[in-house]
C-alpha cells in the first residue's frame, strides 16, 4: 500500500497519523460518502480527470445525507491537487472522503461531526491488466442494486457498497471478474463499481439514471464521446436477456475505465474480446487521458513545481 501523505480536516499530515477513533459514527453505521477520480500522467504533464464534477458529486451526496462539508467546492479541488503534488506521483487514484466522526453514539448522524480527507495511490487497470484489451468475463449478480427511495443509489456514499460488495464477493467467488446487477423490476442496472453499456447494431444503449444506478462521470463522458464520434446513444432500460444477445458489452468508471465485457453468464459476447466500437470510444478517452487533449476542458492540471 502507498504511504503518501494524506489531507485530513484541512491540512496535510504523515500517512500513518491519519487515524479515526473506534467510536466514530462512520465505523458503525456507514455514515460516509467518497469520489473515485484518477490524476494521469498525460504527455502535458500530470492532469486530474473531471475533477470539479467528482468533487460537486461528492458536495451533492454528503447534501442527500445532509452532512455539511466545511470546505467549498474549491478548497477540495485545492486540497486535492495539494495532495497530488505532495505523493510526488504523475499519475494516482485520488479518494476523497467525507464521514460521520466521533460524537455521541445511537443512529442519529446529525449529532456526530463532519470529517474529510483525500488520499491518493497507484492504481492500474481496476480489472486486470489483459481486461482493457481482452475483456473480463462477468456473470448476473444473484443481488439485484437497491430498490428506489431505499439507499439513494445517486449518492456516492460508502453504504452503498455493501450492497456492491455483496455483488463483488459472489462474482469473483463464482470464478468472474465483476457482477452486475439487474434493478428490482429486473432491468439491468450497472456493475459493483461500474456503468455498464451495450452495442447492438452500431447503436448504444445504456441504463437511464431513473433506475438505481450511479450517475457515473465517466459514462458522462463516454455518452459525450459516442454521439460526437456520430453514434446514437439511447438511454432505456435493457432487459437482462439483451446482455446475451449484444454485439459488444463494457463497463465505464474511474477505476474501470472503458473495460470491454467478453462474456456474461458464459455467453460469449460478439468474437469474446472487445469490439470495433467499444475500441473507438477507448481511443477517444485515451487520446485526451494519456495524450492531453483537452477538446472538452476536462482536464485539471496538476501545476508540478
Ligand atoms: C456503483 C458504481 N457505478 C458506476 C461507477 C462509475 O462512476 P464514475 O467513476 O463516476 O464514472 C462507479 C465508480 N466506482 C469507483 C469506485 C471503485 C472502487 O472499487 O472503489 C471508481 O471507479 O473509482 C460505481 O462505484
Amino acid at each position: 500500500m502507498d504511504r503518501h501523505p494524506i489531507w485530513f480536516n484541512g491540512k496535510l499530515v504523515p500517512f500513518e497519523e491519519a487515524k479515526i477513533h473506534v467510536l466514530s459514527h462512520v465505523v458503525h453505521y456507514g455514515s460516509s460518502v467518497f469520489e473515485g477520480i484518477r490524476c494521469y500522467h498525460t504527455a502535458r504533464g500530470p492532469a486530474v480527470f473531471r475533477l470539479r464534477e467528482h468533487l460537486r458529486r461528492l458536495i451533492d451526496s454528503a447534501r442527500i445525507y445532509r452532512m455539511e462539508i466545511p470546505y467549498t467546492l474549491e478548497e477540495l479541488e485545492a486540497a486535492a491537487l495539494e495532495t497530488v503534488r505532495a505523493s510526488g506521483l504523475k499519475a494516482c487514484y485520488i479518494r476523497p472522503v467525507a464521514f460521520r466522526g466521533m460524537g455521541s453514539l445511537g443512529v442519529n448522524p446529525l449529532k456526530a461531526p463532519v470529517e474529510v480527507f483525500i488520499a491518493v495511490w497507484e492504481w492500474g487497470a481496476y480489472l486486470g491488466d489483459e481486461a482493457l484489451e481482452q475483456g473480463v468475463d462477468v456473470q448476473v449478480s444473484t443481488w439485484n442494486r437497491m430498490a428506489p427511495n431505499t439507499l439513494p443509489a445517486m449518492a456516492k456514499a460508502g453504504a452503498n457498497y455493501a450492497n456492491a460488495g455483496l455483488v463483488k464477493m459472489e462474482a469473483v467467488l463464482n470464478g468472474y471478474s465483476e457482477g452486475i446487477m439487474l434493478s428490482v423490476d429486473g432491468y439491468v442496472a450497472e456493475g459493483s463499481g461500474e456503468n455498464l453499456f451495450l452495442v447492438r447494431d452500431g447503436v448504444i444503449y445504456t441504463a437511464p439514471l431513473t433506475l438505481s444506478i450511479l450517475p457515473g462521470i465517466t459514462r458522462d463522458a463516454v455518452i459525450t464521446l459516442a454521439r460526437d464520434l456520430g453514434y446514437t446513444v439511447i438511454e432505456q432500460p435493457i432487459p437482462r436477456e439483451a446482455l446475451y444477445i449484444a454485439d459488444e458489452l463494457f463497463f465505464t468508471g474511474t477505476a474501470a475505465e472503458i473495460t470491454p465485457i467478453r462474456s456474461v453468464d458464459r455467453y460469449t459476447i460478439g468474437q469474446g474480446r472487445r469490439g470495433p466500437v467499444t475500441e473507438a470510444l477507448q481511443r477517444a478517452f485515451f487520446e485526451i487521458v494519456r495524450e492531453g487533449k483537452d477538446p472538452y476542458g476536462w482536464l485539471t492540471f496538476v501545476e508540478v513545481p
